[in-house]
């Protein structure tokens, strides 16, 4: 018998309630007998979606017709009933208990693959079904999505990371992110990632790193664990409920250099992915990527990289951040965009560079102060600040005043 103190299933039996009674429901929405965490409201749910679809109603008398001879089953029908008058919102419900489903469904997948990869793990999650949607709109808006399409306010992305959120950047503009090696681009890039993820669709192409370790990477942005910590036993529920929120919370497409590993192919991904819904796209890093054309130079090859951007920005929904390294320095001195010069054209073409400048250069430490340097920006917003970059944990925070 269900528990009445179990919100979860309160919560089930107050949905198979709205739709006894309001039949009509199923019309709306398309929901499967796996989402429910007690098997018999799923048996239950089943026999209603079964009468709705022959007679285009539900009767309450049929369905404990239906169960007359299983007592249990009867008592758990007439308990759903109780339920029937409640004041809630159906679709928050059909949500919860969405995300329930596929937590359950989750933690079951990394408790069978004990010895399995990472990556391995990561792609049967990615397989879980959904198996819910709004049959009338195809998915549900979120009143902030609602928000912007009514407003239009699509002129500049919105950061909720408060070192970002002087920064205008427009749509159709190239960003570039560039610091010495081994400085933190692409730690930096993937807290913007985890950032503008929530909102807006973002494509990650890494020349560098195989997803797995992206994919790492981000949980220990999202979990405030370390590389070992993320290991140990004792934290498994923290980083199944980072994977958890990096899979279902935010619209992102990871692509390592297996997929794209020249300008060409990545061109071809943005302008399909581009062709329906505005992007955000992350190339870590430009210094990486292959062309398939040859040059005699680097300098040569990332020039024509650049202008394969710059179409890409003018033709494609988009907004681009290109990664890249500074030149060589054996001192610690303070980047200015000349450094970029080895990367060619790219300070020239971009629309804002921001560079990272390590003023600690302490490689002991484990909480590095940062300068970010704004040298060029469209909307002559030329801001420094300070910022922490706490490496174990890949976080790059605003160092308080
Ligand atoms: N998973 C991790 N956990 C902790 N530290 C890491 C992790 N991965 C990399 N690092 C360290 O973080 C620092 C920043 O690395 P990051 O890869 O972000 O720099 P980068 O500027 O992108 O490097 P490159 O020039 O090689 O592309 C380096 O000192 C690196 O050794």
């Amino acid at each position: 018998m269900p528990n009445v103190n179990n919100p979860l299933q309160n919560i089930e039996s107050r949905l198979i309630s709205s739709f006894m009674f309001n039949s009509e429901l199923f019309d709306i929405y398309y929901l499967d007998k796996d989402i429910f965490s007690i098997e018999e409201y799923g048996i239950i749910f089943e026999e209603m979606k079964n009468q709705y679809i022959k007679y285009h109603e539900v009767d309450y008398q049929k369905i404990l017709q239906s169960f007359m001879n299983d007592n249990k089953m009867l008592d758990i029908v007439c308990s759903i009933n109780d339920n029937a008058f409640s004041d809630h919102n159906i679709e928050n419900d059909i949500k919860f208990i969405n995300n329930e489903f596929r937590k359950r469904k989750m933690k079951e997948l990394i408790y069978d693959s004990k010895g399995n990869d990472f990556e391995e793990i990561i792609s049967m999650i990615e397989d879980i079904p959904n198996y819910y949607h709004n049959t009338r709109t195809g998915e549900i808006l979120t009143e902030e999505e609602i928000f912007n399409l009514v407003t239009n306010e699509k002129s500049h992305l919105i950061f909720d990371l408060s070192f970002m959120k002087d920064f205008e950047i427009s749509f159709n503009t190239l960003n570039t992110i560039g610091a010495r090696t081994g400085k933190g681009k692409t730690a930096f890039s993937l807290n913007l990632l985890l950032d503008l993820g929530k909102k807006y669709r973002c494509l990650y192409f890494n020349l560098e790193n195989p997803k797995d370790v992206i994919y790492q990477r981000l949980i220990q942005i999202d979990s405030r664990l370390t590389k070992n910590q993320i290991k140990e036993q004792k934290n498994e529920n923290k980083v199944s409920d980072s994977i958890y929120r990096i899979r279902n919370g935010l619209k992102i497409k990871l692509y390592d250099s297996r997929e794209a590993s020249n300008i060409e192919t990545i061109k071809r991904i943005i302008s399909e992915e581009t062709r329906n819904d505005f992007c955000i796209v992350f190339l870590d890093n430009i210094n990486n990527i292959d062309t398939l054309r040859r040059f005699t130079n680097l300098r040569e090859k990332i020039n024509h990289i650049t202008k394969q951007l710059l179409n890409i920005k003018a033709s494609m929904n988009c907004v681009i951040f290109a990664l890249a390294q500074l030149r060589r320095s054996d001192t610690n001195s303070r980047p200015t965009e000349k450094d970029l010069k080895e990367s060619g054209s790219i300070e020239e073409d971009s629309d804002n560079v921001f560079l990272l400048h390590d003023i600690s250069d302490d490689k002991t430490s484990i909480n590095a102060t940062y300068e970010l340097i704004t040298p060029k920006s469209r909307n002559d917003i030329n801001r420094q600040k300070e910022l922490i970059f706490r490496k174990g944990y890949q976080i790059f925070e605003e160092r308080p005043e």
